[in-house]
Order: structure tokens, then C-alpha cells, then sequence
């Protein structure tokens, strides 16, 4: 079987990348007479479920129509972060001055060279989600598109697959918002931003959720003309709102021109095949030219062209319905990862498909919703968050009291120059056990961590704050929210007892020590 390349362009790394994740002379294999387990995708989601799966001895066949790897290694966060850590060390280039650094002469990016980078690192990263890595712990790999046959057969490439139990796990796809004009305009998604070889001069990008945002800052550090336009009041809607305000001001200050609260755009094409677009924002006209244009406006679940009808499972526009369990109403079948959850996230998926593992095949009883699941927004500062903020305690009428360390009073914050940001973290009122937090910092995602393992295991804010941490760290904030939770059990009632207490113990050693009290003999007189 010969395929064309299904990666831009066709270099060396992506001949290496394509080899790993796609290989153009695959054999499928003998199908096996009855599967374990059947996955269908091999994205993080069915590349987890398949691995573990096969490692407690099941017999596992993953399908995968397009790249092994899915999203993440190709065409999401693998890449995109590739991008940020470029973009980020021209940001610090330019801002060396500050530092006492000089540099002489212009800080240029080479974007071609950015993209090789990105491209070498991502090929180096594939053969982890490899055909041939699965196929040695003991997975039957099929390339093909997978379709239900029926409630117990899956059809791939001609060949009928029977299983005991199945995974959905097809991922999600960039949803195409109805824009006027954006179906005769080109335009980018996430599937081809990261086969660009020249910085577009003007970029615009529709959507300032997570992908905007993170993109619209690598391009503007690039050196592109970056217009971000959002249709909410804010950039990161979902996000907590001094949070999303901190990032605004971040965004601005690396050229990103923002355009909230934008009603009724439309897009032509240019003379020149760029893009014309026009809308209101905050009840002001604007317009402008772009020379690409990225559509990031969320995801659509992979559910068409399945045979999802023919196995009786249900699903709708928010993908394949699931129970909390992750069961379909199929009950042969299963979901995981992005075309069944709100949390599209890699991590998030990789979680869903332990609790698979172990409900589908071990008669397990795991619930999706004892997960707690953080993310982060991988800008400068990043903006992570976990758990409930307050619009989602609103909604619960859950009662909080709120914690923030402010980055302006940590001292390595300072030193690093990276004092923008906070860690805020909630708890269940008039207790410390912690039902959500923010942080926006340089290394916001990997100080949700701490506030991750907390929460999943039950340590409250107290307890958090008990532990030393170095000083100086940027974590160093994670002690002092739960120094000022601390704070507030001294109490009037307790401080009217704690300076009896010291009041009592100053007159008792007036009393034992002052008949013997000897003056040192360096001090007599
Ligand atoms: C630009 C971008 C940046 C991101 N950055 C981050 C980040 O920094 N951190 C993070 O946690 N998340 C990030 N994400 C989200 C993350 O990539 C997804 O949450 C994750 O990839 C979901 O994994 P999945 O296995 O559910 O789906 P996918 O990765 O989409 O995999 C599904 C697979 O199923 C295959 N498939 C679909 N239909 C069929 C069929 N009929 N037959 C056979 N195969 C089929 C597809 O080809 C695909 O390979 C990012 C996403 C994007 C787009
Ligand atoms: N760092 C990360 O973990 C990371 C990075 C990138 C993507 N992701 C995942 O990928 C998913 C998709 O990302 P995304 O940014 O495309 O989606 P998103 O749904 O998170 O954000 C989309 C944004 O587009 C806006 N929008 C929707 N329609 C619009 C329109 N017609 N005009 C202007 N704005 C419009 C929304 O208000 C929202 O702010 C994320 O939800 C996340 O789960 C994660």
C-alpha cells in the first residue's frame, strides 16, 4: 500500500515523522477472531488505552485512519509548544536590556528555521506513538478509517474486526464558525498552521481561547502584524477574569492588536489572496487586510462516516454520549478523550482512558467525574487553573473563601522580572480544603501541579503551607496563600488567648528568675 506524503513539507523530518506514525508499507495484520478490546483512534486517548491495555495481557487491535499520535504529536501541542519556546527566546532576546544584556544589532527570527526546529524536535518525539512501537507490545495495528459494522464488529481496509468490548477515541477537529465569506477564503486551522515555511507579514486569528492566545503571541514574538478577534467581552472566557486581564495586557505589550466583543464579521478574499475582514468591536467598525487567517474557534467531535447508528450509540454535537463510567449506549462500547469531553486536553484524555481500562475490560466502576483536571494556557505568563473559579461556584451555590498571593511580593518573581501574575487559590468556606485555584506565572502549568496533587489527594490549604519550600522559588507563593489561610484562624478569640498566655509566662519568669538573677560579671559595674 503507497500513500502520498500526508505532511508539509515533505523534508527530512517529516519523511521521518510519517515513517513513525504513518508508514506508507504497513501490513495490517491477520485479524484476530475476537478482540478484547477494539480502539478506534490512535491519538493520546487510544494510544493510552491500547498500551495499557495490551500490557495487562488483552488482545488489542488500535485503529488509525491518518497520523498515530493524533493532535497532540502532530498538529497541537507538541508543535505549538515547539513555536512558544522559539517565540519566547526572541521575547527574551529583545527584552535583554532590562537585564543589563546588551545585544547589538537587530534581533531577527529566521521563521524557517523556527519551523525545522519545531519539525526536527517533533519527529524525534513520534516514535513513542509509533506503529512499530505498539506492534511490539503486542497491539494489531491497522491503518484505515474504522466504521461499526454492527454493536460487535468494527470494518477497517475490507477486514471485519470482532470484539468483546470497544473504545471510541476519535478525537475532535477545528469547528468551522459561521463567518460570512470564510468558506471562499483560504484559511488555516491547527491541521495546517504548522506546515507554514514563511512568517505571514499580517496574521489574523479568529477565536482567543487557548490556541489563539498561544499562537497569536508566538506569531506577534515572530515579528508578524497579529489581530486576535474574540466574540466574548474578554480573551479567555472560560478563565478567571483578572487572570485573562494580566495575559490582555501581556498580549498588547508584545504588539498583539485584540479586538473583543466582536459582532458580525465577515471575510473576503484579498486581490492578492490574502483576506479582507470587517467587524464590530465594542460597537466600533473595524477593519483590516491579513495575509492568512486562523480559525480557532473550538472543536468538533470526529463522530461521521463511524456507523455510530448501526451499534446503537447515541451521540450529538457534543460528540458520543457517555455515562460517568465512559460507557456508550452501546455497552459493548466505550468513549474517551476529546470526542466525548469538555476537557479537551492530552493529560485529560490519558486519564480518561485509565478509568476505560479499567471499567471496560476489570468490570471497574471509575467515574470521570472524580477527576481533577488542570490546564494551563502556555502564554507568557502562562494561566493555569484547577478545579472551581467563582462563576462555576455561583452556578453550584457553593460558599468560598479566596486566597491570593500577588507574584509583585515574591522575591524570585522579582529577580526573574516575571512579577505579573498570582497564585489565587478557593476553599470550601470556613474550611482549607480546596475546591479550585488560578495561577498566572511564568510557570503557571507546572506550579498547578502542587495544587493538583493537593486537591486529588485530599490535602487542604494548611497542610499545603506547612511544607517548606526553597527559597527563592516562583513556589514559594503556593506556601504563602496557605501562610494567609493560616492567618485567618488567629482569631480574636484565640489572639485574647495567646497574649494571656505570653502575659502569664513573662510575670512566671519574672518571678523564678529574679531572686536568683545574678548580673554577668562582664556587666558589673
Ligand atoms: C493547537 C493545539 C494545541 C494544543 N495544546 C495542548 C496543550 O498544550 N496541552 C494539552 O493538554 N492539550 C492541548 N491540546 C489538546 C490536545 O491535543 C487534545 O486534547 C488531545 O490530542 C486529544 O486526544 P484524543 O486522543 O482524544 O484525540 P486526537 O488527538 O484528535 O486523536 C484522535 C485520532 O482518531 C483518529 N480517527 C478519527 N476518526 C477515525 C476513524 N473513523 N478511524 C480511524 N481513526 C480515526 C484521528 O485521525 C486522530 O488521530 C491542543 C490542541 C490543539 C489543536
Ligand atoms: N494549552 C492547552 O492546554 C491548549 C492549547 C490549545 C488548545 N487546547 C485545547 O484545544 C481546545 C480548542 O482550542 P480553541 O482555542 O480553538 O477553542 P476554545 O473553545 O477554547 O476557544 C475558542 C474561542 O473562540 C471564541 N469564538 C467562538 N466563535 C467565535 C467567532 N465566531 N468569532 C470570534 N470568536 C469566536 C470563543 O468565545 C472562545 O474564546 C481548547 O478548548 C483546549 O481544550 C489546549
Amino acid at each position: 500500500m503507497k500513500h502520498p506524503p500526508l505532511l508539509q513539507p515533505w523534508d527530512e523530518h517529516n519523511r521521518r515523522l510519517q515513517a513513525h506514525v504513518h508508514p506508507s508499507d504497513w501490513k495490517s495484520p491477520t485479524p484476530a477472531p475476537r478482540y478484547n478490546l477494539v480502539v478506534i483512534g490512535g491519538g493520546t486517548a487510544g494510544l493510552v488505552t491500547a498500551a495499557g491495555a495490551a500490557g495487562l495481557g488483552a488482545k488489542v487491535a488500535l485503529i488509525e485512519r491518518h497520523l498515530l499520535g493524533g493532535d497532540c504529536l502532530n498538529v497541537g501541542c507538541v508543535p505549538s509548544k515547539a513555536l512558544i519556546r522559539a517565540a519566547r527566546a526572541a521575547a527574551e532576546a529583545r527584552a535583554s536590556a532590562r537585564f543589563g544584556v546588551k545585544i547589538t544589532g537587530e534581533v531577527a527570527v529566521d521563521f524557517s528555521a523556527v519551523m525545522e526546529r519545531m519539525r526536527r524536535l517533533r519527529a524525534d518525539l513520534s516514535p513513542h506513538d509509533s506503529a512499530a512501537r505498539f506492534r511490539e507490545l503486542g497491539v494489531d495495528v491497522f491503518i484505515g478509517e474504522a466504521r461499526f459494522a454492527s454493536g460487535d464488529t468494527v470494518q477497517v481496509g475490507g477486514q471485519a474486526l470482532r470484539f468483546a468490548k470497544a473504545v471510541i477515541a476519535t478525537g475532535a477537529r477545528a469547528s468551522a464558525p459561521p463567518i460570512t465569506g470564510l468558506a471562499e477564503v483560504p484559511y488555516l486551522t491547527n491541521e495546517t498552521l504548522f506546515s507554514l515555511t514563511e512568517l505571514p507579514r499580517r496574521l489574523a486569528i479568529v477565536g482567543a481561547g487557548p490556541i489563539g492566545c498561544e499562537m497569536a503571541q508566538a506569531f506577534a514574538r515572530f515579528g508578524a502584524e497579529v489581530t486576535l478577534i474574540e466574540s466574548a467581552a474578554g480573551i479567555l472566557p472560560r478563565e478567571d477574569r483578572e487572570a485573562a486581564e494580566i495575559l490582555r495586557a501581556a498580549l498588547e505589550r508584545d504588539g498583539v492588536r485584540i479586538l473583543c466583543d466582536g459582532r458580525d464579521l465577515k471575510v473576503a478574499r484579498a486581490p492578492d489572496d490574502g483576506v479582507i475582514w470587517q467587524l464590530a468591536s465594542a460597537g466600533q467598525q473595524q477593519a483590516g487586510h491579513a495575509d492568512r487567517l486562523l480559525v480557532a474557534v473550538g472543536r468538533a467531535p470526529n463522530v461521521e462516516g463511524l456507523g455510530l447508528e448501526a451499534a446503537g450509540i447515541a451521540f450529538g454535537r457534543q460528540g458520543v454520549k457517555v455515562d460517568d463510567f465512559l460507557r456508550t449506549t452501546n455497552r459493548r462500547v466505550y468513549a474517551c478523550g476529546d470526542v466525548c469531553s469538555r476537557f479537551q486536553f492530552t493529560h485529560a484524555a490519558d486519564f480518561m482512558a485509565r478509568i476505560v481500562i479499567q471499567n471496560a475490560l476489570f468490570k471497574g466502576r471509575r467515574r470521570v467525574s472524580a477527576l481533577t483536571i488542570p490546564w494551563s494556557t502556555y502564554t507568557s505568563p502562562e494561566v493555569a487553573q484547577i478545579g472551581l473559579g467563582p462563576a462555576d461556584a455561583k452556578v453550584r451555590g457553593l460558599a468560598m473563601d479566596t486566597f491570593t498571593q500577588p507574584l509583585a511580593k515574591v522575591d524570585r518573581a522579582i529577580l526573574d522580572d516575571e512579577a505579573d501574575g498570582f497564585v489565587r487559590v478557593h476553599v470550601r468556606r470556613g474550611t482549607d480544603q480546596i475546591v479550585g485555584a488560578t495561577v498566572v506565572a511564568a510557570h503557571a502549568g507546572d506550579t498547578i501541579g502542587e495544587l493538583s496533587l493537593a486537591m486529588t489527594n485530599k490535602i487542604g490549604l494548611g497542610r499545603v503551607g506547612a511544607a517548606i519550600h526553597p527559597y527563592p522559588t516562583q513556589a514559594e507563593a503556593i506556601r504563602r496563600v496557605g501562610d494567609l489561610y493560616s492567618r485567618t484562624r488567629l482569631t480574636p478569640w484565640v489572639k485574647r488567648v495567646f497574649s494571656w498566655w505570653l502575659a502569664w509566662q513573662r510575670a512566671e519568669f519574672g518571678q523564678r528568675r529574679s531572686p536568683q538573677a545574678r548580673p554577668h560579671p562582664l556587666m558589673a559595674p
